[in-house]
């Protein structure tokens, strides 16, 4: 006898993510789309009502952690793609599930595969290279910046800086541009370039005495997060508790 499909709402449908992940989980056939909240002025009550299991985040880091609060309320597992979920952030989600121990919550600052990888790379060849800058590159209608993908990438580097013992990276720049250096994470600076006709980009590159490394990551279109945002479905009512990244959920780890 088959499974009854999950039943999953998004959040954030009306837009460029969510309308993709609605026609994903439409087309998949081990999963039911049973509500689909659009965007600004919107309830989010039918979630509930249309008994969703799983809901999917993708709208905005000023609403994600009310969208979040509002579905372990109601007994649902959440998959979180909107950026902005800071450590702090992610110390509050960990507080609301002490209280709600059998529900998950993945917070997946990007879901597309070869961003993962990005990420494991950067973080394995951090320890062998003096110095590191991130440059992220995205379409003219992203809100934040830097990208949550690049602000992860950053704190991994910076952690894996620290463990290997590298100090500060050298910089001897005394007269500069307001931002010409960028932002700086964990000790690492990063650029953000926002192009009409780019999608979601990433460099990491790494110098040190006569080398440079450059990883780079490329999602054309938004396609490349669907299997991501599939899996993360999938995988978040049998994961409890708080998931980061999709490393575990892509069995990376
Ligand atoms: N993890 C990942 O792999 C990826 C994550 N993202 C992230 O997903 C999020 C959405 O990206 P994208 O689809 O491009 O953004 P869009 O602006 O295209 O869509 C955002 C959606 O959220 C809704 N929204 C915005 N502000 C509010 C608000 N204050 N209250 C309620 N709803 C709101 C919008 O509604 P309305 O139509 O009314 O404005 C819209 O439905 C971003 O944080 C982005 O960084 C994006 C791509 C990949
Ligand atoms: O807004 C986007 O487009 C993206 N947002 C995520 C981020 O902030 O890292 C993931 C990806 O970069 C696309």
């Amino acid at each position: 006898m088959s499974e009854e499909p999950l039943r999953v709402g998004v959040i954030g449908a009306r837009g460029r993510m969510g309308t993709e992940a609605c026609a994903a989980v439409d087309g998949a056939a081990d999963l039911d789309l049973v509500a689909a909240i659009g965007g600004r002025g919107e309830w989010l009550f039918p979630l509930a009502d249309a008994g969703a299991q799983v809901a999917v985040d993708l709208t905005h880091p000023d609403v994600v952690m009310d969208n979040v609060r509002f579905c372990l309320d109601q007994g649902i597992h959440v998959v979180v793609g909107t950026s902005g979920v800071t450590a702090e952030r992610l110390d509050t989600i960990t507080d609301w599930l002490a209280a709600k121990p059998e529900l998950g919550v993945i917070v997946a600052p990007n879901f597309a595969i070869g961003a993962v990888l990005l990420g494991r790379f950067a973080r394995e060849a951090a320890r062998f290279f003096e110095s590191v800058e991130i440059v992220e590159l995205h379409h003219a209608g992203k809100a934040d910046a830097p990208s949550g993908t690049a602000v992860a990438t950053a704190r991994a580097i910076g952690a894996a800086r620290t463990e290997a013992g590298l100090g500060d990276v050298p910089d001897a720049t005394t007269h500069e541009t307001d931002g010409a250096r960028g932002a700086q994470i964990d000790g690492v600076h990063v650029h953000s370039v926002r192009l009409p006709g780019l999608v979601a980009h990433q460099e990491v590159l790494f110098g040190t005495t006569g080398e440079t490394l450059t990883i780079r990551h490329d999602s054309l279109h938004r396609s490349s997060f669907m299997p991501g945002v599939l899996a993360a479905v999938r995988a978040v009512p049998s994961r409890p508790g708080l998931t980061v990244g999709l490393d575990a959920v892509l069995g990376l780890e």
